[in-house]
């Protein structure tokens, strides 16, 4: 199967679209006809410049509007599909897509729409072109790929096949199951897209919020492991009609668009024959994270993790790093090093997260996934864990994140630190685990970091949700994997005035914001850690006068969490959670202590207005100067 994308996915010219889609390494593509007619580029321009750059020019489209007319519409239509033909011709393409009419006056009737197509079947193969008739989902009367198969059969020419789209039969829930009736040689094409799960009119779903494959939640998957099953090995071309694609770098996205072919294509063939070509997926484990703390104020992280009930309980032992624990060994290490990776990130970031160590089955295969994928390893030399064949790839904001299995974890702290104190309970209340990991990302890179977690590890996208600032709003997307032991969220702002947004701008572009850690007791906990002096998030009485009223709590219990700035929701279950945040250091990042009871899965939507308008009070919103934009 060829891999091959449209031009209308992408922000640019056509030159640029066509240069960055050779650049991520495709070998085809797709001219959408919009970009063509605002291209300064001739026909017979595109057609050298595709070839200089190694593409094949699968498909001109869309030719709209042309079935199911009389009279002299039906004779307009195909004169202007000879006009294509001309084009094509010269452009050095031989295949036209036809999506199926949206006008009111065509007629539906299936005898006359196979004469039409038997008609501009014949006139292509003159020519030597071939016509793929595609079903869109709002069409008028053909909205569905199984019409189109029965149009095809009974036309029955070697120049008219169908052209497959996975967004408009998904969006319509027709199951992939429907392919198994196809005849292969009769599909064209394949256009491949998926898309958010949303309530919305088909139409504006698949002009605006189409996404890569494995950035939503249609089951492509099982759409591509169905054309393999029937022995397809035509094209796979994504076609993606998103707002945010057009405006991100036309580079970034097609890479992206590779990634997602590549890794969607070994999803299908893992569970059609229960093996890939790459590597799989690993269940990963959140082991630790490291704090870069290079700048004046060393001390705020460790007075803040200290406050916690984190404790030191090593040091490196050549370098300038402290391991610090929980009672229960959770480790966290900071990074006071100012000639590694952690200096350099802290001098770009500030004291900052700049990297995570991943548990995952077997970190060498971990490795060659992400490599496969394109993702970028770590510069050894710079590595100090290179040493014991750790690997690490770049991640979020070019932090880094160590791929981890066995027992590498404990001899790495053994042999690279000192322990003059272990760890040993101390009867206070817990930390039981790191519950998840929140992000803030750009805006036009929210997708790419959806794409970059859930093809690494065993990650799937929640539902996205908006998330109300004092200033504006917050996309937000959690990225779970089934044990949760991965859990992570994606932040992207819209406007400039939110928490997220202020944290990019400071920050100089993505980064980590806060960490929540899980405990099983958090009304103890809330009171080792006044007692500890924990620069606690004050939260407001009426939250906690709207919560008496909503969830029909107790006087005691109300009291219970507003005496500790204890957040509280429920979810339809009688699952439970707690939360409790903490100031944040240095206006930047912040720490989170969470419970669940009753299989609680969510990370408490319903409270973050609320949290962040307590964070804009506390000041933590300031403006950034314009010159740091
Ligand atoms: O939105 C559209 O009009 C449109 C056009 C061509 C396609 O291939 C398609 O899937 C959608
Ligand atoms: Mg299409």
């Amino acid at each position: 199967m060829l891999d091959a994308i449209a031009t209308v996915s992408l922000g640019g010219t056509l030159r640029e679209k066509l240069e960055a889609i050779a650049e991520a390494g495709f070998t085809a593509a797709e001219v959408f006809e919009n970009d063509f007619v605002s291209s300064e580029l001739s026909a017979a321009d595109v057609r050298m410049l595709m070839n200089d750059l190694g593409l094949r020019n699968i498909l001109y489209q869309p030719f709209r509007n042309f079935e199911g007319l009389t009279g002299d519409a039906r004779r307009r239509a195909f004169s202007r599909a000879e006009h294509k033909f001309d084009l094509m011709q010269e452009m050095g393409t031989d295949l036209l897509l036809v999506c199926s009419t949206t006008l009111k006056e065509a007629d539906g009737d299936h005898g006359r729409i196979v004469d039409d197509f038997r008609e501009l079947g014949e006139r292509a193969a003159r020519r030597g072109l071939r016509i793929g008739y595609e079903a869109l989902a709002w069409g008028r009367h053909i909205n569905d790929h199984r019409q189109v198969a029965a149009i095809v059969t009974d036309v029955d020419l070697p120049s008219v096949g169908i052209i497959l789209d996975s967004f408009h039969s998904l969006a319509r829930k027709i199951s992939p199951s429907s392919l198994n009736d196809l005849d292969p040689e009769k599909i064209f094409l394949v256009q491949m897209a998926d898309a958010p799960l949303m309530n919305m009119d088909l139409l504006q779903w698949s002009r605006h919020f189409r996404c890569m494959p494995l950035q939503g939640g249609l089951p492509v998957t099982e759409w591509v492991a169905a054309l393999m099953q029937i022995g397809y090995d035509g094209p796979l071309s994504l076609e993606i009609f998103n707002d945010r694609f057009r405006a991100g770098l036309s580079g970034t996205i097609a890479a992206d668009g590779h990634r997602s072919l590549v890794a969607v294509r070994d999803d299908a063939r893992r569970l059609l024959t229960g093996e890939g070509v790459l590597p799989p997926r690993s269940e990963a484990a959140l082991r630790f994270v490291e704090f870069s703390t290079t700048s004046f104020r060393r001390n705020d992280f460790s007075d803040m993790i200290e406050a916690i009930g984190f404790r030191k309980t090593g040091s490196h032992k050549k370098r300038d790093i402290d391991l610090w624990q929980s009672s229960e060994g959770l480790p966290i290490i900071l990074n006071h090093e100012t000639e590694s990776f952690a200096g350099s990130y802290g001098l770009v970031h500030g004291n900052s997260l700049c990297a995570i160590g991943v548990q995952v089955a077997d970190r060498k295969a971990a490795a060659d996934r992400a490599v496969s994928l394109g993702m970028k390893p770590a510069d050894e030399s710079s590595d100090s864990l290179a040493q014991y064949s750790v690997p690490a790839i770049r991640g979020i904001g070019g932090s880094l994140i160590y791929l981890l299995d066995d027992g590498i974890m404990r001899e790495l702290l053994e042999k690279e630190f000192e322990i003059n104190d272990p760890v040993k309970g101390d009867g206070r209340k817990k930390i039981i685990s790191f519950d998840h990991l929140a992000s803030v990302v750009r805006y036009d890179e929210f997708l790419s970091w959806v794409l970059y977690w859930t093809s690494l590890f065993d990650l799937r996208p929640c539902e996205e949700v908006d998330l109300i600032d004092p200033g504006g709003v917050v996309q937000s997307q959690a990225l779970e994997n089934r044990r949760a032991s991965l859990r992570l969220t994606l932040n992207g702002a819209l406007g400039g005035r939110t928490l997220a947004s202020r944290f990019e701008k400071k920050f100089m572009g993505s980064g980590y914001q806060h960490l929540a850690l899980e405990t099983d007791d958090i009304f103890s906990f809330a009171d080792d850690l006044r007692e500890r002096g924990f620069p606690v998030l004050r939260i407001g009485k009426n939250y906690y006068d709207d919560l008496q009223a909503r969830f029909d709590l107790s006087d005691a219990l109300i009291t219970s969490l507003s005496e500790r700035n204890i957040l509280y929701d429920c979810d339809e279950t009688g699952g439970e959670f707690y939360q409790i945040f903490s100031r944040a250091i240095d206006k930047m990042f912040f720490f989170e202590i969470v419970q669940r009871t009753g299989g609680y899965g969510g990370y408490g939507a319903a409270n973050t207005q609320v949290r962040l308008t307590a964070q804009r009070l506390a000041g933590e919103t300031e403006e950034v100067s314009r010159l740091l934009t």
